[in-house]
């Protein structure tokens, strides 16, 4: 028998730079919210047995998705910042019935098949992967904001995407850990590099986009209309 992967999909944030009158994952995409388009993708892919939601305790908005009731999928009560809500969707899954857990934000809904399939196979024969992409601009550091201080060399830079894939055993005592201890992690691969493990970099789609901002969601509507 196959293993089952989870899915697991922090959902539980305000959306505080997209400035909307509710949190950003319950705008409008398509005939659908951005958190419903992303659910349905997931738990239409062979390879996801499950999925597990974190949401804000009190989110009136979850109940009204068309996939609110999908017999495969579940939720729980998110945290304070995007890595509680993780660890309460991972301490709702037994590692020993899903070994391996897949980590992804409700804010990318254009995740495709085919790269979370590459990011998989890649994870299983190593520690975990994540998606990413090599940074192709110029990159400045400035202390203030306002004026450079120098150009950063972005021969080594990546940029970080989801989903990303851990040993759910490992992925726990990786955030268990780093949150107890007070680290900012912003990311799953960044707990894990705190334990000294090599993480593998798969790269992913550019339009694996985070709707974070207004000009977003155009965007996000344009690009899924040019994957159909
Ligand atoms: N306490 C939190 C904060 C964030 N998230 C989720 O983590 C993902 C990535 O976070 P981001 O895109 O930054 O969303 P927000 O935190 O909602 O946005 P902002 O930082 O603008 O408030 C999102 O799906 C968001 O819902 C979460 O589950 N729990
Ligand atoms: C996990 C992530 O999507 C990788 O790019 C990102 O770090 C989450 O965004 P946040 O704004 O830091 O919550």
């Amino acid at each position: 028998m196959t293993d089952k992967l989870v899915a697991l999909v922090p959902a539980a944030g305000i959306g505080k730079r997209m400035g909307a009158g509710k949190p950003k994952q319950y705008l409008q995409l398509t005939d659908n919210a951005i958190l419903g388009e992303t659910l349905a993708r997931l738990l239409a892919m062979e390879v996801i047995s499950e999925v597990v939601v974190a949401l804000a305790e009190d989110d009136p908005y979850f109940a009204e998705l068309p996939q609110a009731q999908h017999p495969r999928l579940r939720t729980v009560i998110g945290g304070e910042e995007r890595a509680d809500s993780v660890l309460a969707c991972l301490n709702a899954v037994n590692p020993d019935i899903a070994p391996w857990v897949l980590v992804h934000d409700a804010a990318r809904p254009l995740i495709t098949e085919a790269d979370v399939n590459q990011l998989v196979a890649k994870a299983k024969a190593g520690q975990g992967a994540i998606l990413a992409l090599p940074v192709v601009d110029t990159v400045k550091w400035s202390a203030d904001g306002h004026s450079i201080e120098e150009t950063v060399p972005r021969q080594h830079l990546w940029r970080a995407l989801t989903p990303q894939c851990f040993p759910t055993a490992l992925l726990r005592q990786a955030l268990g850990e780093a949150l107890s201890e007070g680290a900012s992690i912003t990311d799953e691969a960044s707990a894990v590099e705190r334990l000294g493990l090599a993480v593998t970099l798969v790269k992913g789609r550019s339009d694996n986009l985070k709707i974070t901002e207004p000009a977003d969601l155009p965007l996000a509507r344009w690009l899924l209309s040019q994957q159909e």
